[in-house]
């Protein structure tokens, strides 16, 4: 398989390990979450999120996602305790979602998979940079935060106000001033666990930190996650189907 990979069934997930052998490796994410089977351990602390809206610099469409990304030379967008020590930069956040309501998160809860999924990637300041890091097994630290259909997520919205800018894929365009603790939930309390990229190169140097609390995404919003995107701009958001974007525009108008 090439390098090309997605989400249809010739390079999707369970294909993924032709071209990235670690996919069979033993830390790898996705999981799903147990909440009876996770042990209680008092030596965790409370998470620190510190972010710096000034470091925001611009949105991205890498062709599996929309990113925005931080300009991370000094320590003013940071994670700190939690499960991890030292010094986290935030490196950049994206999505992962689905086609339809009943799937999207990479994670899972008691089998639970929510419509989608924000992960905040941040990276270890005891390496050089975010590429030095991201081969080390403490080198990442991925915030996880579930997203269930609810009311209009206003935050969320001034990243889809900017879908317009970057309909093609490898676009990318200036993105200031935005405040990613605005898609935090109120409440930080979190499951963690060692773990991987979920998506490729999948590499083994996460500590997951995933927030028990959800954030609210419309029906609205979520569908223009989905919005398919002309063939030329690649397999951007996720697959779809003619049929799909008909039940979905009925789903609205009915
Ligand atoms: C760095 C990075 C992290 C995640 S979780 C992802 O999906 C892609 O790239
Ligand atoms: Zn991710």
């Amino acid at each position: 398989m090439s390098h090309a990979w997605g989400y249809a069934a010739n390079n999707g997930p369970d294909k993924w390990a032709d071209s990235f052998p670690i996919a069979n490796g033993p830390r790898q994410s996705p999981i799903d979450i147990v909440p009876g089977e996770a042990s209680y351990d008092a030596e965790l602390k409370p998470l620190v999120l510190k972010y710096d809206p000034s470091t925001c610099l611009e949105i991205l469409n890498n062709g599996h996602s929309f990113q925005v990304t931080f300009v991370d030379d000094t320590d003013s967008s940071t994670l700190k305790d939690g499960p991890i020590s030292g010094t986290y930069r935030l490196k950049q956040f994206h999505f992962h979602w689905g086609a339809s309501d009943d799937k999207g998160s990479e994670h899972t809860v008691a089998g639970t998979k929510y419509p989608a999924e924000l992960h905040l990637v941040h990276w270890n300041t005891k390496y050089e940079s975010f590429g030095k890091a991201a081969s080390q097994p403490d080198g990442l630290a991925v915030v996880g935060v579930f997203l269930k259909i609810g009311a209009k997520n206003a935050s969320l919205q001034k990243l889809i106000d900017a879908f317009e800018s970057i309909k093609t894929k490898g676009r990318q365009s200036s993105f200031a001033n935005f405040n990613p603790a605005t898609l935090l939930p109120g409440c930080l309390d979190y499951w963690t666990y060692d773990g991987s990229l979920t998506t490729p190169p999948l590499l083994e140097s996460v500590t997951w930190i995933v927030c028990k609390e959800p954030i609210s995404i419309s029906s609205e919003q979520v569908f223009l996650l989905r919005e398919p995107v002309l063939p030329y701009q690649g397999d951007w958001l996720c697959y779809h189907t003619l049929e799909q974007l008909c039940v979905q525009i009925l789903s609205l108008l009915l």
